[in-house]
Order: structure tokens, then C-alpha cells, then sequence
């Protein structure tokens, strides 16, 4: 079935500046894949964008924010050298650390800017597309037909009602806060998400007087509680938290000092975890309270979309983006299903193939099993099902356990704190998911991630190699706890302490 600009009047027929297979609205990640794949077999397609031609990731999301962070680790590490008997006296340069990471940051998005400058002029539209009643895409002066429209215009920082008035120049999100020329001195960071974990730790350890606020006892949207709480206790030593507290109001006042620079001073009022009312004033509040997907302004109802009530569009096919047996299809964040950059990739490259003229052939990457990581430190990483899905689904299964707190290799490397819990079913010997926080955890998320993706059991782990003295060789002291809860019998083996 095809979307609704089949039934366009003659007067919107008679305006139609171009009629093409395949228009791709937003070129981030999921479009840029989109398009690349489509144009395989198609040449008339166009790419719609409005603002950068980069992408998301590559100017203001994962890539600008690891670059703080690898600044904030080794500035962490500099401070932290006295028990190994290393005493150094740290200097943080705000101007130096904020201009190397616009200076990486650029080098990423131009390099993903030249690729899209070698694609025709013609193929691609700058301005903002909006769908109209006809179907009709309209941008700039165009009227655009399209047999066949994939939606990839990404998500925006959610930023509560009010608050952008109220915190005037003291506000920050992510959209912004790589822009900052210097350090600032103090921020609040509210939400205790990904992007309010990985900024509010940096910042604090780049010497920033950072507090981080979240409605919630818990970091990171952690389901299992143990896992939440050995977060919480990690990542406190170094930073300042105001968990379950409810904010009641933001905004700025004058300060004295900071009126001769035309600042205000920001401020939020807060009830704390005993219901007492507080207030923290400061330079900046980066506002980290998740992010909404571009699709409300769009016009995506006049294809016969429909969203649900968070605007996720209903009957998504998770293998395409292909919504129903509609010809549209909506990919990356902009569907609102996994917002993260891998997925927003795969989505794109399956879309852009599923448009093929033939595309019983198409070439799909099949959806990934869940895999998240916060790259705060030590980091959190969640792989398959959540602790709740397992309960919920019935499976009789049980958690084995590893802590990172007195393991081998992370004592060595000083970054002995954390916990890893991996779900298993008792009697297949199979990982349902996992859940952890500590060091090295995206690299034994990827491990756990092949092994769920691949359907290899705890026995073919525990065959493999693991080398000492590794931190990945918790991994293994966690699988061993899983096979001495399981029913199955196995070939006799002992188990063994950990290995020194
Ligand atoms: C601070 C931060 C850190 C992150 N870190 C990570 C990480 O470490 N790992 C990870 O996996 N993910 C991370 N993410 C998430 C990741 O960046 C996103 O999932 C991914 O970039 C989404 O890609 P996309 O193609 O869907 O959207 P985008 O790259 O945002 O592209 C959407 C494009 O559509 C355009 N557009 C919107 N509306 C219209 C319209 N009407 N007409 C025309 N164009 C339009 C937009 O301007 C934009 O150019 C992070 C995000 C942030 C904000
Ligand atoms: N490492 C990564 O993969 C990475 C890093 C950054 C961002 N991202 C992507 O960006 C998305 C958005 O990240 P995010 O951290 O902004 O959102 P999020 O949804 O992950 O977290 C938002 C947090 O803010 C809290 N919150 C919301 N409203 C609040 C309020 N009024 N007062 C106090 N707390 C409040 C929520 O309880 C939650 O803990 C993520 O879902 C992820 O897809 C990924």
C-alpha cells in the first residue's frame, strides 16, 4: 500500500517541483545509511536535512562527549597517582581542555561531512521538511512527491515546561555545552541518565563544583537494584548527588560578581529525600532529563502514521523501520525505539536496502539484542534482558555474581569497584542478560553480547581462554557462579578460587 499522497488533488499535482522514488528526511547516522544503501539501487532519490550536514553523534553527542571524558579521566588519573606512590601536581587548562575537544570533535564531523559532499548537489535539499495534508513533502520552495519516504530526523533534548525562559543563559544540554570555551566553575546537572552520568562526572573531575540531581534513587534507569546501588556507591566517592529529590523550581538570580559579564547566576529550588526544601545556586544547569523524538512538527500523520502515546509510531517493523505496509519508514531515533548510535546505523543501511526494487533480496542486518553502555567510570553497561523481563518471563534462572572489588587485575589497576550480575536460564546453560557496573565493562558487555547473539552456553565460554591477570577474567569468575547454581549436570570440575 502506498501513503497518502496517491490521493493528491489536481491544483497540488500541478505544483510538484519533483517526483522521486525515495526522499530521506534528515541525514544523520540512519539517514546517511539510508541513503547510501538506497542509491545502490535507485537514482532518484533525494536527502532532505535541515542544519548540519554531519551527524548527531559526530557534533554534539557521542563523540564530543567521550572527548570531555577522556580529558576527565586522565585528569582523574593525575590526581589519584599518590597510592602508587606518584605525586603530581595537576594543573586543568578549561580553554585547553574545551578547545581539543572542539578540535577533535571538528575533525570527526568533517570527515562525515566530506562523504556527504561528494554526493550531488542535486540529491540534496538543505531546509526543513514538514508533510502535508496531500502527503506531499514540502521544503524551501519544493513540493515534493515520493513513492516511498524514509523518516530519520533523530531526537532533541527534552527540556521540562518553562525552563528554558526561566534559566535564560545559565541553560545547558547537550546541545551546547561542547560549545563552552572555558570550564565553568559550578553546575547542576539534573538527570541522572546517560548524558547526566557521563557530563557530570567529567565536569567534577575536571575540577568543576558539579551536583547531580535525578527524581529517582537510581543511575543510569538501572533495574537491578543491587547493580543500582553498587553504582550509586562507585560513582559517589567522586561525585555530589542529590538522588530522589524532586526539583520545584528552576530560573536565576543577579549576582554581583557576574553582573559585569551580563551573567545571571542559576538556580534551583528542591525538595531533598527527606521532603526538606533546599536551594543550590550556581553558573550553569545542564538540563540532561532525556530526549524527544523529532516527529511531532513533522506531519508524519498525513502518511497515515499513527504514534502512540510517547510518539512512537505504532506497527513498526523493527527488521526495516517500515511502518505496516505503508511505504514509509522511520529509522534511528526518530522512531523512539533504541535510541542509541549503533542501532540508528543498522536501521538506516536495513531501510535503505528494504527500498530496493527488488527487495525480497534485500540485505538486512537483523536487529540487535540489547546492548548499552554509560562510559562514566567505572562504567555501566546493561546486554539482553533486564533482572524484571527475566522474572516476568517465567524461565527458571539464576544470577551469578562476580565483584569487582577485590578482583585481580582491576586491584592492580586501582579501580576495584563494581559488580556484575549475569541472568541465566537454569536449564538451557544459556545468558538471558546481564547487568554491570565497573571497569572494563564494555568490553565484557561485547563478550556477553556474541555469546547471547551467537546462542553459545556457559560451557563454551568457560572453554574458551580468558589470560591472566585480566579484568575480563571476572567475566569468568561470574560464569563459574552461574554453573555452580545450575541444575545441569556437568562434566566434574572444580571450582576454582580466583587466581592471583
Ligand atoms: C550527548 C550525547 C551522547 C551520546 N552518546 C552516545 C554513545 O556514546 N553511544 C551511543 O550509542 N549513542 C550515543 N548517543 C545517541 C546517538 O547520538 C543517537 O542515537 C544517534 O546519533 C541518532 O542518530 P539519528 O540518525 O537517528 O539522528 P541524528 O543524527 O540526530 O539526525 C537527524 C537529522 O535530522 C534532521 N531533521 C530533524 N527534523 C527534520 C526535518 N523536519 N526536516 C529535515 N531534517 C530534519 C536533524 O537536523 C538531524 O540532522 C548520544 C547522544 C547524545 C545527545
Ligand atoms: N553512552 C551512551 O550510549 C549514551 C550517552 C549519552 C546519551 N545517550 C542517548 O541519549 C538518550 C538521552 O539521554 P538522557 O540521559 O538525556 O536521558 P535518559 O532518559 O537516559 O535519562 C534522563 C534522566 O533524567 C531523570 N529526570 C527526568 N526528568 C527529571 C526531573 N524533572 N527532575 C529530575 N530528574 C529528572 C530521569 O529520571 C532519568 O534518570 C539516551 O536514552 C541514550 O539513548 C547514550
Amino acid at each position: 500500500m502506498n501513503h497518502s499522497s496517491d490521493n493528491i488533488t489536481e491544483n497540488a499535482t500541478n505544483n510538484i517541483t519533483r517526483h522521486v522514488e525515495v526522499a530521506v528526511i534528515g541525514a544523520g547516522t540512519a539517514g546517511q545509511n539510508a541513503f547510501r544503501a538506497a542509491r545502490r539501487t535507485t537514482k532518484n532519490i533525494v536527502i532532505i536535512n535541515d542544519g548540519f550536514w554531519t551527524t548527531t553523534c559526530a557534533t554534539i553527542g557521542c563523540m564530543p562527549s567521550k572527548l570531555l571524558i577522556a580529558a576527565a579521566s586522565r585528569a582523574h588519573d593525575a590526581q589519584h597517582s599518590d597510592q602508587f606512590g606518584i605525586h603530581a601536581d595537576v594543573q586543568i587548562d578549561g580553554k585547553q581542555v574545551m578547545a581539543r575537544v572542539q578540535a577533535e570533535r571538528d575533525f570527526f564531523a568533517n570527515s562525515v561531512k566530506k562523504q556527504v559532499d561528494s554526493w550531488p548537489e542535486h540529491k540534496k535539499i538543505s531546509g526543513r521538511a514538514h508533510i502535508n495534508k496531500d502527503g506531499l513533502i514540502e521544503v524551501n520552495n519544493e513540493l515534493i512527491k515520493a513513492d516511498k519516504i524514509i523518516v530519520a530526523t533523530g531526537s532533541s533534548p527534552f527540556i521540562p515546561e518553562g525552563w528554558t525562559d526561566k534559566l535564560g543563559d545559565t541553560l545547558l544540554t547537550s546541545d551546547n555545552i561542547f560549545e563552552l570555551s572555558d570550564l565553568p566553575t559550578s553546575m547542576a546537572v539534573i538527570g541522572a541518565g546517560s548524558v547526566g552520568l557521563e557530563m557530570a562526572q567529567s565536569m567534577a573531575r575536571l575540577g568543576v563544583n558539579v551536583t547531580l540531581f535525578n527524581r529517582e534513587n537510581r543511575v543510569a534507569s538501572l533495574q537491578d537494584d543491587d547493580i543500582n546501588k553498587k553504582a550509586i556507591d562507585c560513582l559517589a566517592r567522586g561525585l555530589t548527588m542529590k538522588l530522589k529529590s524532586k526539583v520545584e523550581d528552576v530560573g536565576t538570580c543577579s549576582d554581583d560578581k557576574t553582573i559585569e559579564n551580563k551573567k545571571s547566576v542559576a538556580f534551583i529550588k528542591y525538595k531533598d529525600r527527606e521532603g526538606q526544601v533546599q536551594e543550590w545556586q550556581g553558573e550553569y544547569v545542564l538540563v540532561a532529563t532525556g530526549r524527544r523524538n523529532n516527529i511531532e512538527q513533522l506531519g508524519i500523520e498525513n502518511l497515515d502514521v499513527e504514534l502512540d502515546d510517547k510518539n512512537r509510531p505504532k506497527n513498526l517493523d523493527i527488521n526495516t523501520g517500515q511502518i505496516g505496509d505503508l511505504e514509509v519508514y522511520i529509522i534511528g531515533d526518530a522512531n523512539a525505539h533504541i535510541p542509541l548510535l549503533h542501532v540508528a546505523s543498522d536501521e538506516g543501511f536495513s531501510a535503505g536496502s528494504s527500498v530496493c526494487p527488488n527487495n525480497t533480496d534485500a540485505n538486512l542486518r537483523p536487529p540487535s539484542i540489547p546492548l548499552s553502555i554509560v562510559f562514566c567510570e567505572p562504567q555501566i553497561a546493561n546486554i539482553g534482558m533486564t533482572l524484571p523481563e527475566v522474572k516476568d518471563s517465567g524461565l527458571n534462572y539464576v544470577i551469578g555474581k562476580v565483584s569487582f572489588d577485590t578482583q585481580g587485575r582491576s586491584r592492580v589497576m586501582g579501580v576495584n569497584c563494581g559488580l556484575l550480575h549475569i541472568y541465566s536460564c537454569k536449564e538451557t546453560d544459556k545468558i538471558l542478560g546481564a547487568s554491570m557496573v565497573g571497569p572494563d565493562a564494555e568490553y565484557i558487555a561485547h563478550i556477553l553480547a556474541v555469546a547471547i547473539t551467537n546462542d553459545l552456553c556457559i560451557k563454551e565460554l568457560l572453554d574458551t581462554p580468558f589470560y591472566h591477570p585480566t579484568i575480563v577474567e571476572g567475566l569468568r569468575t561470574a560464569l563459574r557462579d552461574v554453573q555452580d547454581k545450575m541444575s545441569i549436570p556437568y562434566q566434574a570440575q572444580l571450582t576454582q578460587e580466583d587466581d592471583f
